[in-house]
């Protein structure tokens, strides 16, 4: 297909949710903009979102000071370890995933901090973050990057209610204790003069919790997302917005209505790559099922907890993939 037929991802507008002085019609506008590309694509671009793009920058130079100048050997002092046996929750600090159907990058993973009092050992999930301390200020800048996504994340999950045409504040109780993930990827540079060159890049998947917040680089045509088409479509970053797309969480809490749309990274540059996205995901202890249609309490104590579900994906990526290598 041409470039110009190429389909391509919603750009929306935030400003009428940031600026004070807005109109109630403008902010339907941007519910009902919001609303269309949840059930049509499950991926949009949100521009004028109200976070500090310096604040952004930060994060993608803190990210790329860390790849770039830490040894491997300052990298396996945070890898992740076993959760049960030691100090170690198998969820958190620094993985390098070498090649098989989850491709081939390096990250650091950030969880909500949790009430670890009772450890070492820790259960699944819920250790102690394992912070890079190069650059010296990469937790600090992280942490303030967090609170403005929970902002945001939270707004965007009203604006989401309002879209769907029910209370603003029907999944309010399912996510103010979010368990978000905070993941600083690494994609190395590729060199595809190489007889067999390396695939640097992230497997095809759709996302786990609600929604991702992502932030790129601004290198190109990295990043696809599989069309209605049914082929893959580039999602190259647009500066200063955020990619936000919709994970399996969402979709089941809106009994399918909005979609989780699979996507992958494949990086074929001379220049390593660099993206964060934030996975906001719903509290622990918050059911997932429907919680459309709309009857309310009755749907409050039904499915599986939200714990269940992030420990079966734990255990099933770590223990029966057997491409998977988190220790390495
Ligand atoms: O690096 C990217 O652009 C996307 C990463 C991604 O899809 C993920 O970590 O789930
Ligand atoms: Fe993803």
């Amino acid at each position: 297909m041409p470039a110009s037929k190429m389909p391509t991802l919603p750009v929306i507008d935030f400003s009428p949710y940031v600026d004070p002085n807005s109109t109630e019609a403008s902010k339907q506008v941007v519910a009902h903009e919001i609303d269309r590309a949840c059930r049509e694509v499950g991926f949009f671009y949100l521009s004028n979102h109200g976070v500090d793009t310096s604040l952004m920058q930060q994060m993608i130079e803190n990210a790329r000071t860390f790849f770039d100048t830490v040894s491997d050997d300052e990298k396996d002092a945070i890898k992740i370890k076993p959760a049960g046996d030691g100090v170690g929750d198998l969820s958190r600090g620094f993985q390098r995933v070498d090649g098989g159907a989850k491709g081939s990058h390096e990250a650091v993973d950030i969880f909500r901090p949790v009430d670890n009092s009772a450890g070492p050992p820790y259960e699944i999930g819920l250790g102690e973050n394992q912070w890079p301390t190069v650059p010296k200020n990469f937790r600090e800048v992280s942490e303030r990057y967090v609170d403005g996504l929970l902002t945001l994340a939270t707004q965007l999950m009203r604006v989401i209610a309002m879209g769907l045409g029910v209370d603003e504040q029907l999944f309010l109780s399912r996510i103010d204790k979010s368990f978000w993930n905070l993941r600083v990827l690494g994609y190395k540079a590729t060199n595809p003069e190489e007889t067999t060159p390396t695939v640097s890049g992230i497997g095809e998947h759709t996302d786990f919790g609600i929604l991702t917040l992502l932030l790129t680089d601004p290198q190109k045509n990295s990043l696809q997302v599989w069309s209605k088409s049914c082929e893959w479509m580039a999602a190259d970053p647009i500066p200063g917005c955020f990619v936000i797309n919709l994970g399996d969480m969402l979709s089941k809490w809106t009994n399918g209505i909005y979609v989780s749309t699979k996507h992958r990274v494949l990086h074929n540059s001379s220049k390593a790559r660099i993206s964060v996205p934030f996975f906001f995901d719903p509290n622990m202890d918050a059911h997932i099922s429907p919680v459309l249609p709309l009857d309310g309490s009755a749907r409050e104590d039904e499915g599986l907890l939200y714990r269940e579900k992030f420990l079966r994906a734990m255990q099933y990526t770590v223990v029966t993939d057997p491409n998977y290598s988190c220790t390495t």
